[in-house]
């Protein structure tokens, strides 16, 4: 089974890239990577050439999502695999992988929503360390998508991405570790009637990163659409806002984490407010509305 090191990056549709890309630098606080003429824009949060990636589209949404896997070893079983699974993974050519600084890559789409997954094992190491500015940003931390084949995304998240369940609020939300990496979530999937994406996550190394954001985010008349709060399921604080194009995002700081072996088992969270924040509050109307998926 597939072997992931870490959910990678994501890519993002935007309608306006230039200014996606100054609120992604200046108020979410990535580091502006390269810019491609015509082209995509790459931001990183850590040595890896990119961790977010913006593309000019139509209509805001998430455009694919980067899984590095352990090692080459476990990218050829992850190409055999998938290609016994008939997801007839496509391996990309020099140029794409030229612009995108990563080694062998191939992409599938999930056979039941749609979203494109690209597997790659490595991806160019800049230099320098990530230099964190306005918020302590520690990784990309996890996309939640909203889907309404619930049952059958959670089979194929499970049972061919080899995903594991870490805990389920319900029969509504199912938060899922990308095995063995050891974060609560790298990725959760919401019960919905219509398939969008839900949000994104960055994890941050200080509680203070959440409460100072909240205070930055109002200064930019950022809106911000839930927290600060606490999650009941992986016990992190929480803030959710919104970009440019009304997609959603979130910082967290803390994650409960799950060692590969001997792990506590998922547990069925009860299905009400208190669960999703501990503090009590409640989401914005406008929070998870915006994000077509593929
Ligand atoms: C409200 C969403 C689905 C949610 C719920 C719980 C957690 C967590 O426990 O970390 C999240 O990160 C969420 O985004
Ligand atoms: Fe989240």
């Amino acid at each position: 089974m597939i072997r992931y090191k870490k959910l990678g990056y994501v890519a993002l549709n935007v309608t306006d890239i230039e200014k996606s890309a100054q609120f992604y630098e200046e108020v979410v606080g990535l580091q502006l990577v390269e810019r491609v003429e015509n082209g995509p824009v790459f931001f990183r949060c850590s040595r890896d050439h990119h961790n977010i990636v913006l593309y000019s589209g139509d209509e805001p949404g998430l455009r694919r999502i980067g899984l590095e896997v352990e090692d080459p070893e476990q990218l050829d079983i992850a190409y055999n695999y998938l290609k016994e699974q008939g997801l007839d993974p496509i391996e990309l050519d020099v140029k794409e992988r030229r612009e995108l600084k990563q080694d062998r890559t191939f992409r599938i789409e999930d056979p039941v929503v749609g979203v494109t997954y690209e597997f790659y094992s490595d991806i160019t190491q800049v230099a320098e360390e990530f230099k964190p500015t306005v918020t302590n940003i520690a990784r990309l931390g996890h996309v939640v998508l909203n889907v309404v084949e619930f049952d059958e995304v959670l089979k194929f998240m499970t049972e061919t991405l080899n995903f594991k369940q870490s805990d389920r609020v319900g029969e509504r939300v199912v938060f899922l570790r990308c095995f063995p990496n050891p974060y609560h979530h790298s990725f959760a999937i919401g019960r919905s009637n219509k398939n969008s994406l839900h949000h994104v996550n960055f994890m941050v190394t200080d509680i203070d990163d959440v409460g100072k954001a909240r205070n930055r985010l109002n200064n930019y008349e950022t809106p911000i659409v839930f927290g600060p709060g606490k999650h009941d399921p992986s016990g992190s604080i929480f803030l959710y806002f919104l970009d440019p194009d009304e997609m959603t995002l979130e910082y967290s700081f803390g994650m409960e984490e799950f060692p590969e072996e001997k792990h506590r088992k998922a547990r069925l969270l009860d299905n009400s407010l208190p669960i999703i924040d501990t503090w009590g509050g409640r989401p914005d109307p406008k929070m998870a509305k915006v994000g077509k998926l593929n």
